[in-house]
């Protein structure tokens, strides 16, 4: 949609005859804030439509961008087999000037290979150029990159033209680099941003021990730039590129003879995480959380999306259900795709209120806007004593949580919580940097 914006004339090809068809009569099938706007005025002006791969007529473009998925196969590797057959495709278009841009996140080496192999003798040009854009914010993070990665055979300047002509518009630093290296770039961008987090994890449950804040201490840190920008603790990542990509580097690792402890401790770490607030709720009802009412609120592995791909409130969910404890969830936009990953017993609700009502405790998932603005006030008075409220990813404010009649434990936030949050003003690094 946004190369259509831009104005290329762009057609989007996929297996699935589903999603061919919504998207076709312009409903976009995910949700991302201003993509079906954008998706439907394209379709409607001509410049983007959808089509499945045997329906497909035309010649093939000057481009064919590759974005299919590489989830994790066996042993924690990349799974390329839906990019090799996409190649295939490509390759069965016979269509001699055209470039392959692989935008999906393949393990360093895997071009090279390509070129070697699928690709050898058709003529196609293959070029690396990995996507860096975060769910929820696709749109804004299309349009403004932070850089543009470049991957190319030696000698390969035309490609590098290609590009330059598909980013028409974006003002963004360019790196131009050999393929293994752009690919590498990507992984290693995922398990940099992944390590930040569970480091920030970990420092977190040290404050907790010593009675230090994780909000003045990540503030503090993020007003280094060489640490980089505000990396916030919580109940860990989730979503498709985190755990997998980290898993694939470490795979790789592994399969290179390289020593993998750094990104093992990152994995471990991260797992730990999503289960805090059982060990919490164990805690605090002194072991005895059978038949406990609990209410989690947000189910997506951050905001602003309806994606619940390792999501860590379904891990949550289904722990807290093995213990017995009787959930009830809710997000504002993923209560559908979560359905099938939770457990029958797990009711599931269209608003806060409805989830809180006559439970014990309250988990914060994912800090959702407009759960953290949620009327508090009514969910304290419709819940029930000891109202014990675990913020999960260090959003709300603890002080007005504790008038409000909450007992309020959020991650790493210790004792001083309620003097910090209200004295200092947070500071907010360069949104660009921002993760
Ligand atoms: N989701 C993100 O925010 C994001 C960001 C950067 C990079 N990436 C990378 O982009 C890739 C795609 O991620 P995603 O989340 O969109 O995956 P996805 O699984 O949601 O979508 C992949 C699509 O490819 C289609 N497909 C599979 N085989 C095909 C084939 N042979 N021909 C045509 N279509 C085919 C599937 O039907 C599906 O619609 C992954 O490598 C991911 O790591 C994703
Ligand atoms: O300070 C933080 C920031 C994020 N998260 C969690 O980390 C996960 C990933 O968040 P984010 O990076 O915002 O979302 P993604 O859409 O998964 O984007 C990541 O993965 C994409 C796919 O590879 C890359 O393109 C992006 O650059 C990279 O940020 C989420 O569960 C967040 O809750 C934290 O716990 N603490």
């Amino acid at each position: 949609a946004c190369l259509a914006d831009a104005g290329h004339d762009v057609t989007g090809v996929d297996i699935d005859p589903g999603r061919v068809a919504n998207l076709q009569s312009g409903r976009v099938p995910i949700y991302e804030p201003g993509l079906q706007e954008m998706a439907q005025s394209a379709v409607a002006a001509g410049r983007l439509r959808f089509t499945q791969p045997d329906d497909f007529e035309e010649p093939l473009g000057r481009v064919a961008l590759v974005a299919t998925g590489t989830p994790p196969g066996g042993g924690g590797g990349a799974d390329l087999r839906q990019m090799r057959s996409a190649l295939a495709w490509v390759r069965e278009q016979r269509s001699w000037d055209t470039t392959v841009v692989m935008k999906s996140t393949v393990p360093p080496g895997t071009g090279e290979r390509m070129i070697t192999h699928e690709l050898r003798g058709s003529g196609i040009c293959y070029v690396s150029n990995p996507e860096f854009l975060r769910e929820g914010r696709a749109i804004q993070d299309w349009q403004h990159p932070n850089r543009i990665v470049i991957g190319v055979a030696l000698g390969d300047t035309g490609s590098v033209d290609v590009l330059k002509a598909m980013n028409v518009g974006i003002d963004a630093p360019r790196i131009v680099t050999d393929i293994t290296s752009a690919e590498m770039i990507k992984y290693a961008s995922n398990a940099l941003l992944a390590t930040r987090i569970s480091f920030m994890n970990e420092i977190a449950s040290l404050c907790e021990r010593v009675g230090a804040s994780i909000d003045a201490v990540s503030q503090g840190l993020a007003m280094d730039p060489r640490t980089g920008g505000r990396i916030y603790a919580g109940v860990g990542y989730g979503g498709s590129c985190f755990p997998k990509d980290v898993r694939a580097l470490d795979h790789l690792a592994l399969t290179s003879g390289v020593s993998v402890e750094l990104l093992r401790a990152v994995i471990t770490v991260n797992n730990r995480q999503r289960l805090l607030p059982l060990y919490a709720l164990r805690e605090r009802f002194c072991g005895a959380i059978s038949g406990l009412r609990v209410a989690v609120l947000g189910l997506a592995f951050k905001p602003d999306t309806d994606d619940v791909r390792e999501a860590p409130a379904l891990d949550l969910i289904r722990a807290l259900s093995d213990d017995g404890v009787l959930v009830t969830a809710h997000d504002p936009q993923a209560n559908e795709s979560a359905r099938a990953f939770l457990p029958e017993s797990v009711e599931l609700v269209s608003d806060p209120m409805a989830a809180t009502k006559g439970a014990q405790a309250v988990v914060l998932m994912t800090e959702w806007e407009q759960l953290v603005d949620a009327d508090w006030e009514s969910i304290a008075s419709g819940m029930c004593p000891p109202r014990f409220v675990f913020d999960g990813r260090n959003a709300l404010d603890a002080a007005l949580m504790q008038e409000l009649g909450f007992e309020y434990t959020g991650v790493g936030r210790g004792r001083t919580t309620d003097f910090w949050t209200r004295s200092i003003p947070l500071y907010v690094p360069n949104d660009q940097g921002a993760q």
